[in-house]
């Protein structure tokens, strides 16, 4: 890196620094703003992660979801699949407070009611979510996105302006390994390729440790490579965090399942179909709905 770019970095990092000091001391950005939830730990002795219940959302009149129920298991990885417009985004919106739903229940673990809790609460009980574009701070190294997103974590907002600890390092350093960008630790992320931005900002959601991971067309724009890749990942996420994945790209949704996984259909907001990929691809309705188009 030059030191033009260093010292560039440098200055980002210390303005975000300084934004995310003011926001946490301000207290301006509503009253649960850092609020700790205590007692809010998610309780999946049960072995559910996401239970959603009846969901029903309506845009002037017009239901986005209609009596969508779906559940996922703890460590589970549940592809979604279905035609533009079917409700993906939708019942992402509302797992993660974004969208109230009109009608419904939807809960994390068997204890969360997530429709009683705003965004940035939802985030802090270990909901993370991906959009589709990448998100990155383009001006900062690599490392430096994941040591902001470290510090960002309300819940470990006391050592906002410290310095890393040993076990913080440990575990930047275990992210980069898992999401192929320890070679590339100190460039800056703007430099980086579609795929690579993808993965850190996977990286990022993970040095929050969320329990369940939301992400929506990850492999969006990846070349074939990027996206066998980004398989492994999941893969390899599987088991420790529950995820669900919204894609419509079905090689890959193929690579995650690996012939035994359960996938979703949605279809004008509710569940058409639920099995294999082999199953949901032979299914009448699925194939006049969606696969067939
Ligand atoms: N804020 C909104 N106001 C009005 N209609 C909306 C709004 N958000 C979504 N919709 C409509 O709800 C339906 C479901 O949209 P949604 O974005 O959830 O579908 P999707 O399955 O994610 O589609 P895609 O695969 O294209 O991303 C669509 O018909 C969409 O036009």
């Amino acid at each position: 890196m030059t030191p033009d770019l260093m010292e560039a970095g440098a200055k980002a990092l210390e303005a975000h620094r300084a934004k995310v000091e003011a926001e946490v001391t301000s207290g301006d950005r509503g009253a649960s703003f850092g609020r700790v939830l205590h007692g809010a730990e998610p309780d999946f002795a049960h072995g559910v992660a996401l239970y959603l219940d009846d969901i029903t959302v309506s845009f002037d009149g017009f239901r986005a979801l209609n009596a969508l129920s779906l559940a996922v298991n703890v460590g589970e990885l549940r592809c979604i699949i279905g035609p533009n417009g079917a409700g993906k985004t939708t019942m992402m919106d509302v797992i993660t407070g974004k969208t109230r739903p009109d009608a419904g229940t939807a809960s994390f673990g068997s204890n969360i009611d997530l429709l009683r809790l705003r965004e940035n609460e939802i985030a802090q009980i270990g909901i993370g979510r991906k959009f589709q574009k990448p998100t990155v701070y383009e001006q900062l190294s690599v490392f430096e996105n994941l040591e902001l997103a470290l510090k960002a974590d309300r819940r470990a907002r006391a050592s906002l302006f410290s310095r890393l600890s040993g076990a913080q390092l440990d575990r930047i350093g275990e992210i980069l390994q898992l999401i192929h960008l320890l070679p590339d630790a100190q460039r800056t992320a703007g430099l980086l390729s579609h795929g690579q931005k993808q993965w850190l900002e996977i990286g990022m959601l993970l040095m929050q440790d969320p329990k369940l991971l939301l992400l929506d067309e990850p492999v969006a724009g990846m070349t074939d490579e990027e996206t066998e890749r980004t398989a492994e990942l999941f893969l390899s996420l599987e088991g420790q965090h529950s995820l669900v994945v919204v894609e419509h790209d079905m090689k890959f949704v193929d690579q995650l399942t690996e012939g035994r996984k359960t996938v979703t259909v949605l279809h004008e907001g509710s569940v058409l179909a639920e099995g294999l990929l082999s199953e949901v691809q032979s299914n009448e309705k699925v194939v006049e709905v969606y696969l067939g188009r």
